[in-house]
C-alpha cells in the first residue's frame, strides 16, 4: 500500500501553489468543483469500477463539512453511472454528461428530450453500435444524450478506424452533433453543452467567490477557461493545458484538497 500523501510532495512550483491555496482558502464562500475519473479515481477498464482512492474521497467529505463550502462533481459521465461510482452524500451538487444534466439540491433531475433529438439518438445508436460491432474490444457506453465509444482495451488500429468510421458515419447522418474526444474515448452528443458552461452555472447557483477545479482530460479545459484569477485551476497528469497548477495523478490531487481542508479549516 503506499504511503499517505505528505505536503511538499506535490509536483511543479510547490511553493506558489501552497501560497495560491492558501490565498483561496480564505474566501467567503468556496466552491470545489471537481472532475471524476482520471482526476479522483484512476482510470480502469471498466468504468463502472472506477472509485475515487479513500483519501480523495476523504478529503471531499472534509471540505463538505466546513463552512460556507460547496463540493460539486462535474463528469462526461452519465448522471446515474456518476451517481453509482462516486457514491457521494446528496449534498454534493453533481453534474451529468459534460453538462447536460444537474443534480442540485432537490433529487429532480429533467432532460426532456424534444422528439427531434429523440430520433437523433436512435440514429446514433444504430450507427455506433454497427461500428463497435466489426472492431475487437470496441464497445459503447449509453447516455440520455448520447453515447461513448470506448476503444481503451482495442488495438491501435482498431481504435483508429473505430474513430474514423464513427465520426465520419455519424456526421454523414446528423448534422450539428456535439462530439467529445477523451482519453480512449470518442463521444457523441445530441445536445451541446461544455464543462466550462457546467462551472459558471454553479458558480451562479452557489454564489461563489473563488472557486478550485481540478480536471485531468481534453474537456476539463472548458472549465479552466472560465476560471478568473482568484480562483484555483489544477490539472492532474500530463496533457497539455491552461491551468495553473499541475500534479501528477488522483493521489497527489488528493493532497491538494487535504491541504485546502485543513487550511479552510484553520481560517480564523
Ligand atoms: O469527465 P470524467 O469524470 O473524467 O469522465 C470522462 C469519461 O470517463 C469514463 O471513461 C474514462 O474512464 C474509464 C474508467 O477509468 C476508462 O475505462 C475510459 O477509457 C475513459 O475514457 C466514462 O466511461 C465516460 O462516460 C466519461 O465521459
Amino acid at each position: 500500500m503506499q504511503r499517505p500523501y505528505e505536503p511538499g510532495e506535490l509536483a511543479d512550483d510547490t511553493q506558489s501553489l501552497v501560497a495560491k491555496l492558501t490565498q483561496l482558502a480564505s474566501t467567503e464562500r468556496l466552491l470545489v468543483a471537481l472532475d471524476f475519473d482520471g482526476t479522483l479515481a484512476p482510470e480502469v477498464d471498466d468504468p463502472q469500477r472506477a472509485r475515487a482512492l479513500p483519501e480523495a474521497r476523504a478529503a471531499v467529505l472534509r471540505l463538505l463539512d466546513l463552512p460556507n463550502t460547496r463540493v460539486a462533481l462535474i463528469s462526461g459521465r452519465a448522471m446515474a453511472s456518476l451517481e453509482h461510482v462516486a457514491n457521494v452524500p446528496d449534498s454534493v451538487l453533481l453534474v451529468g454528461s459534460h453538462g447536460v444534466e444537474f443534480r442540485l439540491d432537490s433529487p429532480d433531475i429533467h432532460l426532456n428530450l424534444d422528439t427531434v433529438e429523440l430520433e437523433q439518438v436512435e440514429v446514433l445508436s444504430e450507427v455506433l453500435e454497427d461500428v463497435a460491432a466489426g472492431l475487437a474490444h470496441v464497445w459503447v457506453e449509453t447516455k440520455p444524450a448520447g453515447f461513448a465509444l470506448h476503444t481503451r482495451l482495442a488495438t491501435e488500429k482498431d481504435s483508429r478506424i473505430a474513430h474514423l468510421q464513427a465520426l465520419s458515419e455519424t456526421q454523414a447522418e446528423i448534422a450539428g452533433l456535439t462530439v467529445r474526444e477523451g482519453k480512449n474515448v470518442i463521444e457523441f452528443s445530441v445536445r451541446s453543452a461544455t464543462k466550462g458552461e457546467a462551472l459558471l452555472h454553479l458558480k451562479e447557483y452557489t454564489k461563489a467567490t473563488a472557486v478550485l477545479y481540478a480536471g485531468d482530460d481534453v474537456t476539463d479545459e472548458d472549465a479552466f477557461a472560465v476560471l478568473r484569477p482568484r480562483d484555483f485551476g489544477l490539472k492532474s497528469g500530463p496533457g497539455k493545458t491552461i491551468a495553473e497548477f499541475r500534479v501528477h495523478d488522483p493521489r497527489e490531487v488528493a493532497g491538494v484538497l487535504a491541504l485546502l481542508a485543513d487550511l479552510r479549516a484553520a481560517r480564523p
